[in-house]
């Protein structure tokens, strides 16, 4: 067995590519895409995880290299627009053009006012029509009272939300906001590691479990924590490219059960991406891939970034692969 040696990968390539509006902070987002014998993988945690949080992302993108996924049990997925916390004329626009049914809505950001919420909202509603749906993500912005106050008001001006993703920090906030108001809760991060689940469970903290491959170690170990969590599950993503995004697909694609629509519209947040036929919505839906899409050479040559960024990478990669079991057949020696 070798141990972990990003040299010794058949094909490793770092990309970078600017996000179209600033998102959690991040105006360009970076990873490294590697290749195995079952296809391509990628491992993009965020640039402010320690290494010991970025173990599961190169889990996931082990997972796609070296195994691939699970049977799927449906082949194409109902998808939401994510519309990040701009001014409300550019999210009615990014609703309009996506083509989706449901659109998630991005609020509380630092900075910006309760109306600035309301008046994006408003417009995301008029935009998707009466029969769309609308869900919103406070990113645990809140305390319980201003998650119970924004949300009702909110729950107005949207004419109805779907779901209220993680308005308060802690387990016990979201239990008592679910007390308190009629909008649906989900739990995103609240759920990062295996054990999650049940805790959330167990203090009837959420209605909806939000799940993601690539954070939590893969398509079966994520698997796993949506049978942990007893709740209907919405899986999204961490906005990887196409070729990430297709471990969340795979995903979608073998939960027993998907009652609502998957935050997986998210390649349209970037500025390019690096396969030839990017995973955009169609008419609200994406396919459930099989295998991981292949980069395609030359847009990975346009979003690879300078040889800092990539040593930083590379550097990184080869980290966290020691604190993961050793390797191979298909992992040769370092050349
Ligand atoms: O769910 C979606 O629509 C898109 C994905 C998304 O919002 C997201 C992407 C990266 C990191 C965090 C989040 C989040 O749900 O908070
Ligand atoms: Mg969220």
């Amino acid at each position: 067995m070798a141990s972990f040696d990003p040299a010794a990968l058949d094909a490793v390539r770092v990309y970078a590519l600017p996000m179209r509006n600033r998102f959690r902070g991040i105006t360009v987002r970076r990873g490294v895409l590697l290749s195995g014998p079952a296809g391509w993988g990628e491992f993009c945690p965020f640039e402010d995880y320690d290494d010991a949080a970025a173990v599961p992302w190169l889990q996931a993108a082990f997972e796609a290299c070296e195994e691939g996924w699970p049977e799927p049990v449906r082949d194409r997925i109902p998808v939401n627009c994510t519309v990040p916390a701009v001014p409300a004329e550019t999210a009615a626009q990014i609703v309009a053009r996506s083509g989706c049914r449901t659109a998630k809505v991005k609020i509380a950001e630092p900075g910006q006012s309760a109306a600035d919420d309301l008046a994006r909202v408003e417009a995301v509603r008029d935009a998707l029509g009466p029969g769309g749906a609308i869900r919103v993500d406070a990113n645990a912005a809140w305390d319980v009272d201003t998650a119970v106050s924004r949300l009702r008001e909110l729950d107005g001006a949207a004419g109805g939300l779907e779901y209220a993703e993680q308005p308060c920090p802690s387990i016990e906030e979201l239990a008592a906001v679910r007390r308190r108001v009629e909008v649906r809760i989900a739990a995103d991060e609240s759920i990062r590691r295996a054990e999650d689940p049940m805790r959330v469970a167990v203090a009837g903290a959420a209605d909806v479990a939000i799940i993601k491959a690539t954070p939590l170690g893969g398509v079966r170990r994520a698997l796993q924590v949506a049978e942990a969590s007893g709740l209907p599950c919405v899986v999204s993503s961490a906005v990887e490219t196409s070729v990430g995004l297709s471990a969340q697909l795979a995903l979608a694609g073998a939960l027993p059960e998907l009652p609502f629509a998957c935050g997986l519209g998210t390649v349209a947040l970037l500025e390019g991406d690096v396969v030839a036929e990017p995973l955009l919505p169609e008419q609200g839906f994406l396919p459930v891939p099989s295998t991981p899409p292949e980069p395609d050479p030359a847009r990975v040559a346009a979003a690879t970034p300078p040889a800092d960024v990539q040593r930083w990478w590379l550097d990184r990669m080869a980290r966290v692969g020691k604190l993961l079991r050793p390797r191979g057949p298909w992992l040769r020696a370092p050349r």
